[in-house]
């Protein structure tokens, strides 16, 4: 006997949640390098060449009113002795650095034991755009695979921007900063560079944690002879270990995606994710859903959408596999919605259209979910009233299966997969996500939802024709003239 129609769409939507979390094991949340000293930048080809007498030079305001300006030269040789006393007056201009935690900036050397001076007071002839790391943040975090018209954002891909931030120095012994989440600065934030000038010491492993993976930067060892750096997501857990010989120099980025595009930049083509594939035949299997329903993916990553303006810029700010979900589908012919999913607590719940996760799950019928998460369908009405006509009594077998999350509402189904579900706050060692890097900004980050509504049959495999016709029609790939614009609403 064949299987009933629930259990095999149960079936292939287990399929559908390994696919993405497979594309999940897979994305990045990190990246890192090493330029070493002998790298030099040629400012006339762009590109690395040759050993001219690499170094980075730090200038800041002084506090002496004699000397308006110190400098100190990297790398401090130690038989130097100008250089080395330029060094500890670079020491000696620090200020304790603090952290946010509970909206207000706070200083706690069990905490963060480190010095600080503000981009207002130092500048440096370092760039990191001079040395490709730009370029290669750009490449590994945020491969673009949506143009940028389609986010009504201008034409093109992103450019990304690195702001500098503060010259910090934890110094041994016990200069750490434990387990934090960064704050963020507004929805085009996406994450956080770190560049560790080249000085000897011990210790200092930057930790970056998401989602029960860890990469660790360790670059005590070798970081007198190169500069190391790294970046990372913005809502990633990070801690500094303890710093156990020398001082650790470090120039901290705020990294934004620009809103001005790039028109010359490649677009990436989203056939090429492995998801594509699996989505595409899942859509054109006449056995799935065949009267249609509405698929949600509970996002990997959070977002800072605490108003109006973050919200609407959910879809642009996309990261790793909630990208691919989102253009995966997009591309075949779809209109991926998107919602917050706040905490219970958050008044701003009713305005936003957010719902909590215990209130997603207890809901019981579709009017109920409509409701309550203002979805607007990408479908007619019609549709509507042909997805509506499914059995209720598959409700229970459709619940919960395995852990993967599955649950249904009428005719309307949620996929958390494994990967997927919501971020309870355990996942966070002591809750790092209440210590910031500085004072509560206007934003803070939170879970979000994609839902897409999946046609009937007949429906959705026109849909994938004219958009997959059109992409090649183009040429280019991408999502080429797949239906209408994006939706946010
Ligand atoms: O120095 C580092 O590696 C990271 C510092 C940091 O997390 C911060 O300044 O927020
Ligand atoms: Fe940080």
């Amino acid at each position: 006997m064949a299987p009933s129609k629930s259990k095999f769409d149960i079936e292939l939507l287990k399929q559908l949640s390994s696919a993405i979390d497979g594309e999940a094991v897979t994305a990045d949340f990190a990246c890192g390098g090493l330029i070493p000293l002998t790298a030099h930048h040629d400012k006339n080809i762009g590109s690395m060449a040759g050993l001219v007498n690499p170094s980075v030079t730090l200038r800041w305001d002084s506090s002496d009113n004699q000397i308006a300006v110190s400098k100190v030269t990297f790398p401090v040789q130690s038989d130097d002795e100008v250089a080395n006393a330029a060094f500890n007056a670079l020491l000696d201009r620090c200020q304790p650095a603090t952290f946010g935690a509970d909206g207000k900036d706070v200083l706690d050397e069990t905490y963060r034991k480190a010095g600080k001076l503000d981009n207002e007071i130092f500048c440096t002839d370092f760039h990191p755009h001079d040395y490709g790391i730009v370029d290669a943040v750009q490449q590994i975090l945020l491969p673009s695979t949506v143009p940028v018209e389609k986010l009504g954002l201008g034409t093109g891909s992103y450019g990304i921007r690195a702001e500098l931030y503060k010259l910090n120095v934890y110094s041994a012994p016990s200069g750490k900063f434990h387990a934090h989440v960064d704050t963020p600065r507004g929805p085009q934030q996406f994450g956080s560079l770190v560049v560790c000038l080249p000085y000897a010491h011990e210790g200092g492993t930057l930790r970056v944690k998401h989602r029960g993976q860890t990469t660790d930067f360790a670059w005590g060892e070798r970081n007198s002879q190169s500069v190391n750096w790294a970046a990372f997501f913005g809502d990633c857990e990070h801690e500094v270990l303890e710093v156990t010989k020398g001082h650790r120099v470090t120039l901290t980025y705020n990294l934004y995606r620009t809103s001005t595009a790039n028109p010359a930049r490649q677009v990436a083509d989203p056939e090429h994710l492995p998801l594509y594939g699996k989505v595409k035949t899942l859509l054109e299997n006449r056995a799935f859903l065949p009267g249609g329903g509405t698929l949600g993916f509970f996002c990997n990553h959070q977002y800072a959408h605490t108003h109006d303006a973050g919200r609407k810029s959910i879809p642009a700010a996309f990261k790793g596999v909630d990208l691919a979900v989102f253009t995966t589908f997009h591309s075949l012919g779809l209109k991926p919605a998107v919602r917050p999913v706040l905490k219970d607590d958050s008044h701003q719940a009713p305005v936003w259209g957010g719902l909590s996760v215990e209130e997603l799950f207890k809901l019981k019928s579709v009017n109920e979910f409509n409701e309550r998460m203002k979805v607007t369908c990408a479908q007619e009405e019609d549709e509507d009233e042909e997805m509506s006509n499914e059995d209720e009594d598959e409700d229970e077998e459709m619940s919960d299966e395995d852990g993967y999350g599955l649950d249904r509402y009428g005719d309307r189904t949620i996929v958390g997969t494994k990967m997927h579900g919501i971020m309870p706050n355990d996942e966070y060692e002591e809750d790092a996500s209440t210590y910031g890097n500085q004072a509560e900004l206007d934003w803070s980050f939170s879970a979000a939802t994609i839902l897409v509504v999946i046609p009937p049959y007949t429906e959705r495999v026109r849909r994938l024709t004219r958009a997959t016709a059109g992409a090649i029609a183009k040429g280019s790939g991408g999502v080429g003239s797949s239906p209408d614009p994006i939706q946010i609403e």
